[in-house]
C-alpha cells in the first residue's frame, strides 16, 4: 500500500501545478520541505511504571513523501485505498494505540544535545569530586593542627580554598545546561501536545472538558519540566546520586571496618526519614487544594456578581467561602504540625548517625587505628549522606510524580482518536512552509509523532481522483446520499437514519424542523466536524472524504448563532477568515463593507485594532455577528452555511446582518437553518427534517400546498404571532 502512494511523491524538480486551479497561496507552496527524521529508533523502551514502547518500525522515516501535489490527474498504478465505505478501518489499517511520551522519545529528543550532555556530566563528575574532596583536606587540616601531619598549614588551605573556587563554577555549567536541555527537550514536546490535541476527532472535545486539557500542558506537562528544575539542586537528582556513590566509596577507602556499618546506619535511617516525609505529601496537597477551592469560590462570585445580586445571593455566598477558609485554616494547621515534625525528623537521623560514629570512631581514634582528621572527615561525609540520600528519595517521589502525570498524557492522547484526514492535511500544509521559521521548526524539524506513513499511503492513494476541491465546490451540488449517523459518545441514539439531500449547487436550501430532529448535525457532517457512519457525502459526485480536511475547510464557510471570535483587534479576527495569509488592510475593510461592519467599526476607539476582549465579549451580538460575516466573506468559500445566523438578534439588527448575509450567500451553495419560518421563504428549496430523514421537499407554496408539517408548523409560528 505505502508503494503504491509514491508514484505521487515527486521529486523536488518533477512537481507538476495542476491546471485551472485558483488559489494561488496554495500553489506557491506546492513543493514540500524535506522532511526530516521521525525519531528512528534502535529498539524498543519499557519501564514499569507506564508501559513505553516505541519501535523502529514505527518510528521510521522512509516512508515520509519528500514531495506531493494534490489534485493530480489518476494514476492507473495507484490502487484504491483499503477503506470501508462507512470510514473505519479494516484489520490490516488499524493502527495500535502508542504512547505518546516514551523514553524512547525523550532518549531521541535528548540525544540531539550530545555535546551539553557531555558537560553536564564532566562538570557533574568536576563539582562531586570538589565537594567530596573538600571534606578529606578539612580531615588533613585537623590532622596538621594536632600534628600527626607533617604538612604546611598553607597548602592544605590552598587546596580546600581551589576546591571552593572551582565547584561554584562547575555547578553554573552544570545547571545551565541541564537547563538548556531540558527546556528544549520540553519545547518539543509541548508543541507536539497541544499539535496531539489540535488533531483529535470532534468526539475527543465532546469527552474532555477543556480544563481536563488545559491541565494536561500546564499542571501535568509541569511536573516534568520541574523534575530537572528542582532536582538540579546540590542536594537532589544526579548530583544526590553521584554524592551517595561517591561518599560511601570514600567512607570504604578511609576505614573499611567503620564504612559498612556507618554506611548502613546513615543510608537506611536517612531512608526511613525520607519516606515518612514522602507520607506527609498529601497534607501538603489537600492545603493547596483548601486554598484553591476557597479561591475558586471568591472568583465564581465576583464573575457572577449581577447574578448573585439578582438573587440576594450574598449571604449564600459568604457562609460558603466561610465554610471553604475554615477548611483551609484546619489544613494549615495540620500542614503547621507535619512540618515541624518533617524539620526535626532530619536532625534525628543525623543525631543517630553521629553518636553512633563518635561511639565507634572515638574509641577507634583514642585505640590509634584511625586519626583526628578521618574521623573528623567522617562525621562531614555523615552529614554530606544524610542530605544526599534524603534528597534522593525525594528525586524519586518527584519521579513517581512525573510518571503519573505521563500516564495521564498517554491515556487521554495515546488512543486512536486522531482525525486522520485532518492530520494528514496539517503534516502536509506544515511541511510546505519555509522551514527557517522558529516556531514550525518545533512541528517538523523533528518529525511528528504521528505515524505519518500509513496516512500518506491512505490519503495520497485516495487522492489520485480528486482535481481541485474549490473548483468542485464552485460548480457542483453538495449531496448527503443515504447519510445514516450517531454520535460517537452516543452511539445508541441514531440521529440521522438514511437522509438523502441535495444543495443545489449556487442555491439556497433552507432546513427547518422541530427542535432536536438532526438539523445542527447536519452542518456538523457538512464541515467534517464528524464523519457519516454509513452513505455519503459528495460534491460535484466526488466523496468529500477524498480531500483532506485542511482543503475541505477551505470551501465551507459557516456562521451560526453564537459566532467566536478570537481576542485579538477586529481586523484580525476579520482576517482570520484566511488564516494562512497575509490579508491586506484594504481586503478586510472591503469585507467589513461588505458585511454591513465598517461603519461601526471605525467608530470604535482603536477602529480596526480594536480588541474585542475575550470571546469578542466587548461587542454587541449584531456587530460580532457581522464581523464573523466580514470573515466568511473574506474566506469566499463556494459553500456557506448559516445555522440560526440572525436568532439571536433584535429587529434592527438582523436587518442588518441580514443585508450582509444576502450579500454573502451570493453565487454560494447556502444551508439555510432557521427557526424562524419567515426568514426562509424565499429559499430555492425548503427542506423539512424530522426523525432523521428529509420528509417534505420543495418551495415555500408548494410545502404550503401539500398541507404537511411545514404548512402545520407555519402555521403554529403564524398563531403565535397573532
Ligand atoms: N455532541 C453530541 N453528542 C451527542 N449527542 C448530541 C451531540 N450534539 C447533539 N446531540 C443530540 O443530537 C440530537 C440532534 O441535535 P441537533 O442539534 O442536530 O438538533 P437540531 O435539529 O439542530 O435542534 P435545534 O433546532 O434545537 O437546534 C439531539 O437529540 C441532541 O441531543
Amino acid at each position: 500500500m505505502a508503494s503504491a502512494a509514491f508514484p505521487l511523491l515527486l521529486q523536488p524538480n518533477s512537481i507538476r501545478i495542476p491546471a485551472g486551479r485558483s488559489h494561488t497561496r496554495t500553489d506557491r507552496n506546492l513543493k514540500l520541505a524535506v522532511s526530516s527524521l521521525n525519531y528512528p529508533l534502535r529498539r524498543s523502551w519499557r519501564f514499569p511504571l507506564f508501559s513505553l514502547s516505541m519501535s523502529r518500525k514505527s518510528y521510521s522515516a522512509s516512508a515520509i513523501p519528500r514531495a506531493y501535489v494534490n489534485g493530480l490527474a489518476s494514476d492507473p498504478n495507484v490502487s484504491e485505498p483499503n477503506r470501508r465505505i462507512d470510514g473505519s478501518e479494516t484489520e490490516n489499517e488499524k493502527v495500535k494505540p502508542r504512547n505518546l511520551i516514551s523514553w524512547g522519545l525523550l532518549w531521541t529528543l535528548l540525544l540531539k544535545h550530545k555535546l551539553r550532555l557531555a558537560v553536564c556530566v564532566l562538570t557533574l563528575i568536576g563539582c562531586t569530586t570538589c565537594t567530596l574532596s573538600v571534606t578529606i583536606y578539612s580531615g588533613q587540616f585537623f590532622d596538621i593542627l594536632t600534628g600527626t601531619r607533617p604538612e604546611p598549614l598553607w597548602s592544605v588551605l590552598g587546596k580546600v580554598g581551589l576546591l571552593y573556587a572551582l565547584e561554584p563554577i562547575f555547578t553554573v555549567i552544570f545547571v545551565v545546561n541541564m537547563n538548556i536541555i531540558w527546556e528544549k527537550v520540553m519545547l518539543l514536546l509541548r508543541a507536539q501536545i497541544f499539535r496531539r490535541m489540535l488533531i483529535q476527532k470532534a468526539e475527543f472535545f465532546d469527552r474532555y472538558k477543556v480544563g481536563e486539557l488545559i491541565g494536561l500542558l500546564t499542571s501535568d506537562l509541569g511536573s516534568v519540566k520541574d523534575i530537572v528544575s528542582e532536582n538540579i539542586s546540590r542536594d537532589r537528582g544526579f548530583r544526590a546520586l553521584s554524592e551517595v556513590v561517591g561518599t560511601v566509596c570514600i567512607l570504604f577507602v578511609l576505614s573499611p571496618q567503620l564504612a559498612p556499618i556507618l554506611g548502613i546506619l546513615v543510608v537506611t535511617v536517612s531512608i526511613l526519614v525520607a519516606v515518612y516525609k514522602r507520607t506527609t505529601v498529601p497534607v501538603f496537597k489537600a492545603h493547596g487544594l483548601a486554598q484553591a477551592s476557597m479561591s475558586d469560590w471568591a472568583a465564581e462570585t465576583f464573575s457572577a456578581i449581577r447574578t448573585v445580586r439578582s438573587f440576594g445571593g450574598e449571604k449564600r455566598q459568604m457562609f460558603m467561602f466561610g465554610n471553604k477558609a475554615l477548611a483551609y485554616q484546619s489544613s494549615g494547621i495540620k500542614l503547621g504540625t507535619f512540618k515541624s515534625i518533617n524539620e526535626s525528623s532530619t536532625r534525628i537521623a543525623i543525631y543517630v548517625s553521629l553518636l553512633t560514629l563518635n561511639c565507634l570512631g572515638g574509641r577507634k581514634v583514642k585505640a590509634g587505628e584511625l586519626s583526628v582528621g578521618t574521623m573528623a572527615s567522617f562525621i562531614g561525609y555523615t552529614f554530606t549522606l544524610t542530605f544526599a540520600v534524603q534528597g534522593l528519595v525525594n528525586t524519586f517521589g518527584d519521579l513517581r510524580g512525573v510518571f503519573a502525570a505521563v500516564e495521564r498524557i498517554n491515556s487521554i492522547l495515546s488512543g486512536t482518536e486522531i482525525d486522520e484526514a485532518l492530520a494528514y492535511g496539517l503534516e502536509r500544509e506544515i511541511q510546505q512552509k519555509e522551514v527557517h521559521e522558529e516556531n514550525i521548526k518545533l512541528f517538523i524539524s523533528n518529525g511528528s509523532i504521528e505515524k505519518t506513513e500509513h496516512l500518506n499511503a491512505r490519503y495520497m492513494s485516495a487522492l489520485k481522483s480528486a482535481r481541485n476541491v474549490g473548483s468542485l465546490a464552485w460548480s457542483g451540488d453538495v449531496c448527503l446520499e443515504d447519510v445514516y449517523f450517531s454520535y460517537p459518545l452516543r452511539p445508541d441514539v441514531e440521529i440521522l437514519s438514511g437522509l438523502n439531500l441535495t444543495l443545489k449547487c449556487g442555491t439556497v436550501t433552507a432546513l427547518v424542523g422541530p427542535s432536536g430532529a438532526g438539523k445542527s448535525t447536519i452542518v456538523q457532517l457538512l464541515a467534517r466536524f464528524y464523519e457519516p457512519i454509513k452513505g455519503l457525502i459528495t460534491v460535484a459526485g466526488k466523496d468529500v472524504r477524498m480531500f483532506d480536511k485542511s482543503e475541505w475547510a477551505r470551501v465551507v464557510s459557516i456562521v451560526n448563532q453564537e459566532p467566536v471570535l478570537f481576542s485579538v483587534s477586529v481586523g484580525e479576527n476579520i482576517a482570520y477568515g484566511l488564516p494562512d495569509d497575509n490579508v491586506s488592510k484594504d481586503d478586510i475593510i472591503a469585507a467589513a463593507k461588505a458585511a454591513n461592519a465598517h461603519e461601526f467599526i471605525i467608530s470604535l476607539p482603536q477602529g480596526y485594532d480594536t480588541l474585542v476582549g475575550e470571546r469578542g465579549g466587548l461587542l454587541s451580538g449584531g456587530q460580532r455577528q457581522r464581523i464573523a460575516i466580514a470573515r466568511a466573506l473574506l474566506k469566499d468559500a463556494p459553500i456557506l452555511i448559516l445555522d440560526e445566523a440572525t436568532s439571536a438578534l433584535d429587529a434592527a439588527s438582523e436587518r442588518l446582518v441580514q443585508d450582509s448575509l444576502n450579500h454573502l450567500m451570493k453565487g454560494r451553495t447556502t444551508l439555510v437553518i432557521a427557526h424562524r419560518l419567515s426568514t426562509v421563504q424565499k429559499a430555492n428549496q425548503i427542506a423539512l427534517c424530522s426523525e432523521g430523514k428529509i420528509t417534505e421537499l420543495g418551495t415555500h407554496f408548494q410545502l404550503l400546498a401539500k398541507k404537511g408539517q411545514y404548512a402545520s408548523l407555519v402555521g403554529t409560528q403564524r398563531l403565535a404571532f397573532e
